[in-house]
């Protein structure tokens, strides 16, 4: 059978991570942090939208299947606005809702470019008294091995080309994507 061609099909370039890789890595990853947290009854799972809608979705799923009880919390933070490089302001457009106080954190990224959101949230958290603020992202770039703090659970290492799909956006469009891909030069140009 012949797969249906979609509205973004002409705009892709090449893809970096196919959807059955980032399945596959995301199983693997929930399987680590659940040996690592064994002995915990309940984690808080901090996603960081809008990004890390798509990864928190399956990542709650495949750590449920393996690992404790889960809570899912939201912030938002921005910093790269319609662009490919990030501004260098983080702003917050959406806090938590709840108390982390003595609570397990698992802050779900999906991916740490320049570190600069990373290392800003971790600060921000580390006044909320968790008993423990840890990281898992899905994406991280090489730039991130200078500037981010060290990070233990990292699915895939990309190389420095700005990427869009299962969650990243350039300009709010193809976080929708199933995979992870680069777009056609021209594609970037138009903005
Ligand atoms: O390591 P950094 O260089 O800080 O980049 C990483 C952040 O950039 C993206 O968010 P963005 O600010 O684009 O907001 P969005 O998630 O709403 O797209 C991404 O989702 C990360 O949160
Ligand atoms: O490569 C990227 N793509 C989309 N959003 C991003 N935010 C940081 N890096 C990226």
């Amino acid at each position: 059978m012949q797969s249906q061609s979609r509205w973004y099909d002409a705009d892709i370039e090449r893809v970096l991570i196919t959807e059955e890789e980032i399945r596959a890595k995301t199983d693997e990853l929930a399987k680590q942090v659940a040996d690592d947290f064994a002995g915990i009854d309940q984690v808080v799972l901090v996603g960081v939208l809008k990004g890390a809608a798509m990864f928190m979705a399956d990542f709650a799923r495949a750590l449920g299947r393996v690992g404790p009880a889960v809570e899912l919390e939201f912030m938002a933070a921005s910093s790269y606005g319609q662009g490919t490089t990030s501004s260098g302001v983080v702003r917050v457009l959406k806090d938590l809702d709840r108390d982390i106080a003595g609570k397990h954190v698992l802050v779900v990224e999906d991916i740490v470019d320049s570190g600069l959101t990373l290392s800003w949230l971790l600060k921000y958290l580390a006044s909320r008294s968790a008993a423990s603020v840890t990281v898992v992202t899905l994406f991280r770039k090489p730039a991130a091995m200078r500037s981010a703090p060290p990070l233990k659970y990292i699915g895939f290492d990309l190389p420095p080309e700005f990427v869009v799909g299962y969650g990243l956006d350039f300009g709010e469009r193809y976080r929708e994507l199933p995979y992870v891909a680069v777009l056609k030069p021209e594609v970037y140009a138009r903005g």
